[in-house]
């Protein structure tokens, strides 16, 4: 959808509310118009002796009362029906925007840091509801205005018209001018915004840190820098408006100045009536409004469109072709209990010419228990990553019985593989509802709970809370340690059955005995299903059918602990050295 079709399709979503609103508009701008006209034909009356005259008289004074009260009223609901539709384009907006975000790759979000996005989503979308809303109702009322103000004035002197609208011609020359000159810094404002809310939100995730390490004075003068800049911009835009609108100001006044002269003028020459100039000295007042309210529709109507564009950057983005088809029913079935085939898989990142993963193969049946030891660095993660379809594999390296990875939607195949990663991610929420998030739909009952908080090794830890399962654990898990939080994503992990469960340096933060026992409850549970389990320590694997040695993303040896401990010497050194460490710990 280009910018002009989505303009459109939001005005077309609101067409009734937004026919309603001219409806009323208009008749808030007649009547405007029309009570100076009355006031007129009242004050020519205030001479007339006759009886006829005065009735006359009291009746105008009436017919301004009413329409001066009608439009209280009136103005009213054309405010109503023009702002409404900016709330529901906004909203609208708000829940295709989530929706989107969703169901982008992670490459996506990897790419647009998230503070740049709650800024779209706030700073952005709240120039669009402006554009959609108050900018309707102010460009309506401004088009109106100085269109049938300009024409009755011409009804009552087209010759003091045209002298009195010089000024007005020369204020729209100058507002021009500016209105170029704003729309370059609108753009460079709303992205001076998203920049600074990604890098507070980038110093606001590390705040222990800076805190820690004492970085606050740099973390300030970098937000500082930031801030300066974005006020300077702001301070250019706020320049050029206090000179705009004092400059619209001023012809408006000076249109005043050249009603009085020349319409006293025409009146000693009684070419006007008082009435007359009256009513049209009251006319270039009722312009003064609308010709302020142009600045604001101009800084409304252009921050509407950058936040037009913002949104769409997102609305507009790509997701992959595979990732728009879901499996039917019985394609789940057929890919239920299958194999995982890793073929000749080597991977390299966008940004990077040297391969991280190297020529890789192996599979991973039903009930297969697979490990991957390697040092820092060897590419670990990025197996994983690439084993459950996070990053963009090549097409032909990984299948699930025949079927492609990159063919398949990622979230069909994460119903078939399930990963817990090294960091885990909790909510701002109890322990129980962490756990119950990794079911997405489907019904938990209390005892599938307790039962994986009893396998991930943390009810212990859990009863010791006050409020059980139901303490907070607070933002991303502030409360619990770092083992604590491992366990609580491995109970998450385990509450729905997966074919495959992946486990990437989940258990680094727990010791060796906790570790077993969370290994054998795992492995007491699987029957067809398969794990993968990814560690730097070779007590994780002892027990794995098969263990894959990771370096330089090559696979250099693999097979079972016994088969390695005689053909691996990195496995063999790797696992004398943690026995030490292991026994060291036990003293
Ligand atoms: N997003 C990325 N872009 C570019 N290079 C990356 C990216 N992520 C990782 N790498 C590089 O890929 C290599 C392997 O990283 P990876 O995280 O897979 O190793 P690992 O074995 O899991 O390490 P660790 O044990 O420390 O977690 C490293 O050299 C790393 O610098």
């Amino acid at each position: 959808m280009n910018k002009r079709q989505f303009i459109s399709h939001f005005f077309r979503l609101n067409l009734s509310s937004y026919l309603l609103a001219l409806v009323f508009i208009f008749t808030v701008n007649w009547l405007q118009v029309e009570i100076p006209h009355f006031i007129q034909k009242a004050i020519d009356l205030i001479d007339d002796p006759t009886s006829a005259g005065h009735e006359q008289l009291k009746f105008y004074v009436w017919v301004v009362v009413i329409m001066a009260v009608s439009m209280i009223g009136i103005r009213i609901l054309s405010r109503v029906y023009a702002l409404n539709p900016g709330r529901i384009t906004e909203a609208a907006l708000k829940g295709d925007l989530l929706h989107k975000l969703n169901r982008l790759p992670n490459s996506y979000h990897e790419k647009f840091a998230s503070g740049k996005l709650i800024s779209i989503i706030n700073n952005d979308l709240n120039g669009v509801r402006l554009f959609f809303g108050a900018g309707f109702l102010q460009l309506s009322n401004v088009v109106f205005a100085l269109s049938l103000t300009p024409l009755w004035m011409w009804r009552i002197s087209p010759e003091l018209t045209l002298y009195s609208v010089i000024p007005i011609v020369f204020g729209f020359v100058v507002f021009r001018m500016g209105f170029k000159r704003m729309k370059k810094l609108h753009v460079e404002h709303q992205r001076r915004l998203q920049d600074l809310s990604a890098q507070l939100m980038n110093f606001l995730s590390g705040i222990d840190l800076i805190k820690s390490q004492k970085m606050s004075p740099w973390v300030s003068a970098e937000v500082e820098k930031m801030n300066q800049l974005l006020l300077r911009c702001r301070m250019k835009i706020t320049r050029i408006q206090t000179f705009v609108m004092p400059v619209l100001d001023y012809a408006n006044n000076l249109m005043k100045v050249l009603v009085l002269g020349l319409g006293g003028y025409m009146l000693l020459n009684q070419n006007l009536t008082l009435g007359e100039i009256t009513a049209f000295l009251s006319y270039s007042v009722l312009l003064a409004l609308p010709l302020m309210q142009l600045g604001r529709v101009a800084t409304i109507y252009q921050r509407g469109m950058v936040g037009i564009d913002s949104v769409q950057t997102i609305l507009n983005a790509e997701i992959p072709e595979q990732d728009l088809q879901q499996h039917a029913d019985a394609d789940r079935q057929k890919l239920r209990r299958a194999t995982l085939s890793v073929r000749n898989l080597s991977y390299q990142y966008p940004n990077d010419s040297r391969p991280v993963l190297k020529d890789i193969s192996f599979d991973i049946p039903p009930g297969k228990k697979i490990g991957v030891l390697g040092s820092i660095g060897s590419g670990k993660t990025t197996l994983v990553n690439c084993l459950n379809h996070h990053l963009d594999v090549p097409a032909g390296s990984i299948f699930l019985n025949e079927t492609d990875i990159t063919e398949m939607s990622r979230s069909d195949l994460r119903r078939y593989v399930k990963t817990v990663t090294q960091d885990p991610y909790l909510f701002s929420a109890t322990v129980e509802e962490n756990i119950r998030f990794g079911s997405g739909d489907g019904e938990v009952s209390k005892s599938q709970v307790e039962e994986v908080l009893a396998l991930s090794q943390l009810a212990g830890d859990v009863s010791r809370f006050e409020k059980g399962d139901q303490t907070l654990v607070g933002e991303k898990g502030i409360m619990l340690s770092g083992g604590q939080k491992q366990r609580l994503s491995i109970a998450r992990a385990l509450l729905m059955p997966a074919d495959l469960i992946i486990m990437d340096n989940v258990l680094s933060a727990v010791d060796y005995e906790t570790e077993r026992k969370i290994l054998q409850g795992l492995f007491a549970r699987l029957d067809t299903q398969s794990v993968l389990v990814v560690s730097h320590r070779v007590s994780a694997l002892e027990y794995m059918d098969e263990i894959l040695v990771l370096k330089d993303g090559q696979v250099i040896a693999s097979g079972s602990h016994d088969e390695l401990l005689k053909t691996s010497a990195y496995y063999r050194e790797t696992w004398q050295l943690q026995q030490y460490e292991e026994e060291a710990a036990a003293c």
